[in-house]
């Protein structure tokens, strides 16, 4: 639809361009990105005409651009440029039907039922409706954008020229926008070729992105392969992190603040931090840590610096019970949302917890096990499925910095662990006769400082997996050891 061929270009035979090739497909969504002064407003107005080509050529379907009339133009493309402050004495809708300009077949044509027609269906799509007959300059910057997006949308153009779009708007009206825009590509073939500052909003929505650099083109391709996060450090010269979007496959690029020392970070997880009560076992730490966990509250990876461990009876029953934790734990003045919480339905006085430290790598293990509905996981099939409170809790707190490999594998390394004290006890499914590999409802968490000694693996025999793995065993062993006698005790 759109060719870029070898072109420079720029202000007064200054090529600010240099040497840029791409092209833009049919109802593509096409993101321009780049650091300030990279070139993209540049380039989006040799795009749509406004600024010469010195060398090379743009050609809008096989024809080049400056081979059109302004009238046929305008049907083909539409701007949306950045608007400033400016306000006008128009109304809402004598802004938007001045984008039918280009379909009235004589200059000072009246408005057709056509024009009429699409006016009235840009502003219900645009959600500008209500606001037709007010004057622009009573409307808020956001709602003026929309305004100028349903100008556009009125000129009933196959290519839709942006940029940034988003600027003045709000969250949901960010939203709102790039979701009507893509609606439009995918069910109106409209191709639009917009520019962002926002790296995240181009990777939600962009179909490929075009990377510019210094008027040069860095690379032009599917956002996760533009989006490298060693690219995007050297291009804007800043420290990012990319990470996947948590409900679509489509990367995030975070940026990572100059590290703001408090002093607390230098303190070290051990034992003085625990408390151990009948009800619950509690760990306060003074700054967040790094978790992975199978928590009730705080599942999955997160930043907490409250853990809880909480007795409740082997008759538990509770339809919500991740809202019954929550305001248990705002019952006790914690925070759910700096918590991880779980349950068991051990007696918290079984519980095992030790500290050890080998050649700097140091760590806290806390067990709490039990074999109330002990399990052979080759056959949990065998047994009914049931929601009931955990048994075997293991929290590991490691005073270093885990990769994400490094939690899983600590997970995997602490679970062979207390399969390993499992057996070792003998303890046996009484389903099925076998030996019990964990219980039905263990849960794990695996917490990092983030600072200090960096492990990039948590495997069994790794400084930090060996470590791991001998404290779970030797705290199973002995929380179970615990539970054993309390239960046979005469
Ligand atoms: N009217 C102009 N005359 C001469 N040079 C200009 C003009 N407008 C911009 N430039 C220069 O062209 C270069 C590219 O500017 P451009 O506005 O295209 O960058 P950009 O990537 O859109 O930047 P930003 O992210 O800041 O909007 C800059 O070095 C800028 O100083």
């Amino acid at each position: 639809m759109i060719e870029i061929k070898n072109v420079s270009g720029g202000y007064s035979n200054e090529a600010i361009l240099k040497n840029i090739s791409f092209d833009v497909k049919n109802g593509e969504f096409f993101g321009i990105i780049g650091p300030n002064g990279s070139g993209k407003t540049t380039l989006l107005k040799m795009i749509s005409g406004i600024l010469p080509v010195i060398t090379g050529e743009i050609a809008l379907n096989h024809k080049s651009i400056s081979s059109y009339s302004v009238r046929d133009f305008a049907k083909w493309i539409a701007v949306l440029p950045q608007h400033t402050a400016q306000t006008f004495s128009y109304t809402v809708k004598e802004t938007v039907s001045l984008g039918r300009y280009a379909h009235q077949k004589k200059l000072f044509q009246s408005f057709s039922e056509e024009d009429e027609r699409v006016v009235q269906e840009v502003m219900k799509q645009t959600g500008i409706y209500h606001y037709r007959d007010d004057l622009l300059d009573k409307l808020s910057g956001g709602e003026r954008q929309r305004v100028y997006l349903a100008q556009s949308l009125a000129q009933n153009p196959k290519i839709l020229l942006l940029d940034e779009p988003t600027n003045h708007l709000d969250l949901a009206y960010q939203k709102e926008l790039l979701d009507l825009l893509k609606k439009w590509t995918l069910s109106n073939q409209l191709t639009v070729v917009s520019i962002f500052h926002d790296l995240n909003l181009a990777s939600l929505y962009c179909d490929r992105l075009l990377l510019l650099h210094d008027g040069t083109m860095k690379i032009c391709d599917y956002p996760d392969e533009v989006l490298k996060m060693e690219r995007i450090q050297e291009v804007y010269e800043t420290n990012i992190e990319k990470f996947p979007h948590p409900k679509i496959p489509k990367p995030q690029i975070m940026l990572i603040p100059e590290d703001q020392q408090t002093g607390q970070e230098t303190a070290t997880i051990d034992e003085s931090y625990l408390q151990v009560t009948k009800e619950m076992i509690q760990l306060h730490f003074p700054v967040s840590l790094k978790t992975m966990s199978s928590g009730v509250t705080g599942s999955g990876m997160g930043w907490f610096r409250t853990f809880v461990n909480r007795h409740v009876g082997k008759d538990y029953q509770c339809s919500n019970h991740r809202q019954e934790m929550i305001d248990y734990l705002r019952s006790h003045n914690l925070d759910p949302n700096e918590t991880v919480g779980m349950m068991t339905a051990v007696n918290l006085e079984d519980v095992s917890f030790q500290a050890l430290e080998v050649n700097g790598c140091s760590l806290l293990i806390v067990v709490t096990a039990g074999t109330g509905n002990a399990v052979d996981a080759a056959y949990g099939e065998q047994h009914a499925f049931a929601v009931t409170p955990g048994t075997i809790n293991t929290w590991v707190f490691v005073n270093g910095k885990l990769t994400d490999e490094a939690f899983i594998q600590c997970i995997m390394t602490a679970t062979e662990a207390k399969t390993k004290a499992l057996r070792e006890a003998s303890i046996q499914d009484t389903t099925t006769n076998t030996y019990a590999t964990g219980t039905s409802t263990d849960s794990i968490l695996i917490a990092a400082t983030q600072r200090g000694p960096l492990y990039a693996f948590g495997g069994s025999i790794t400084p930090l997996g060996s470590l791991v793995g001998k404290g779970v065993y030797a705290c199973t062993k002995k929380s179970l050891h615990r539970y054993l006698e309390r239960i046979h005790k005469p």
